[in-house]
């Protein structure tokens, strides 16, 4: 078997690069390389491609005796795309299931009222607020981008409310599952930014999506079509979303596989608390 002297750059799991030099087979499908610049002990590697520059292009299978390397759902495509994936599996299949058309379905035999919308609401501002609010006046860094990204939402509600005033009813004041999931998001905010991110991710992401159903189906019963500030964007939601996307993404580059596994496992979290602002609606 022919084998030829190759230059192989390494691409790691945490984007690490690393030089080494390897003698290795271009028929080979697994290859083992010696590292010029790490003490590193010789690992296998998958032999992905080789460039005409004679780069060899390798994923790490395993050091000699370790399990190779786990894959995780979506991970090709970007984190915010791993985000999404964990929040689908955690929707209840029977409550809500993935797809407009099903959800739409279940969303139509719920019976709304003005009081529960107004408790919904209410939390949704403050939780809205808390999270704009340690955004704007946080020094960490991971949250820079994510200022001013036009999925705000606290001014909309607020003058979602006031309209609502001006038409007689009385606005409840903030409830246990707001007060809750606001505590919450500030005890997280400084220390444990990957665990924060989670909840951002979630909370702008889910109210863009169900919310936004939701919030169409209680303008046609309830409110006479009335079409509320807190589903109005300045620009097309869809560029927001895949802005604050591509901005939670390269957060995310930075991070180790063990930081975005934490990220990921907040999710339960951020879901259970929102639920309980959620269940206002079948109230
Ligand atoms: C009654 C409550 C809910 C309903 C009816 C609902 C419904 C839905 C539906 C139908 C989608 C899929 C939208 C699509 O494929 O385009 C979705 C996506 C999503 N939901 Fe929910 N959901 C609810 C509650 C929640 C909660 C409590 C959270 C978490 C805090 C959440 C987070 C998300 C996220 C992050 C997405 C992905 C959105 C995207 O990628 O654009 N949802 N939801």
């Amino acid at each position: 078997m022919a084998t030829s002297r190759l230059n192989a750059s390494c691409r790691f799991p945490a984007s690490r690069r690393l030089d080494c030099e390897s003698y290795v087979s271009l028929r080979a499908k697994t290859v083992t390389i010696r590292y010029v610049r790490t003490i590193a002990a010789p690992r296998r590697h998958l032999v992905r491609r080789a460039n005409e520059d004679q780069t060899l292009v390798v994923n790490v299978v395993a050091a000699a005796g370790e399990k190779p390397e786990r894959r995780y759902p979506r991970e090709p495509n970007g984190f915010v795309e791993e985000m999404r994936f964990v929040v689908m599996k955690i929707h209840p299949r029977d409550q809500v299931k993935e797809g407009k058309s099903d959800s739409n379905d279940l969303v139509s035999t719920w019976n709304f009222t003005i009081e529960g919308y107004l408790k919904f609401l209410v939390d949704s501002k403050l939780v809205f607020e808390t999270l704009e609010r340690i955004i704007n006046e946080s020094a960490i860094q991971a949250y820079a981008g994510l200022k001013n990204t036009g999925l705000e939402r606290a001014e909309n509600l607020s003058r979602d409310l006031e309209w609502f005033k001006e038409q007689g009813y009385e606005i409840p004041e903030s409830m246990v599952p707001g007060k809750a999931y606001s505590q919450y998001l500030k005890n997280i905010a400084e220390k444990d930014p990957p665990a924060f991110i989670c909840h951002f991710y979630n909370i702008n992401f889910a109210h863009s999506a169900g919310g936004r159903m939701i919030g169409t189906k209680v303008a046609e019963k309830i409110l006479d079509n009335k079409e509320l500030e807190f589903y109005k964007w300045d620009g097309q939601l869809s560029e927001l979303l895949q802005n604050v996307s591509e901005e939670l993404n390269k957060v995310a580059e930075l991070w180790t596989r063990e930081e975005k596994n934490h990220c990921l496992e907040e999710t339960e979290k951020s879901f259970k608390f929102y639920w309980e602002i959620f269940r206002y609606l079948l109230s």
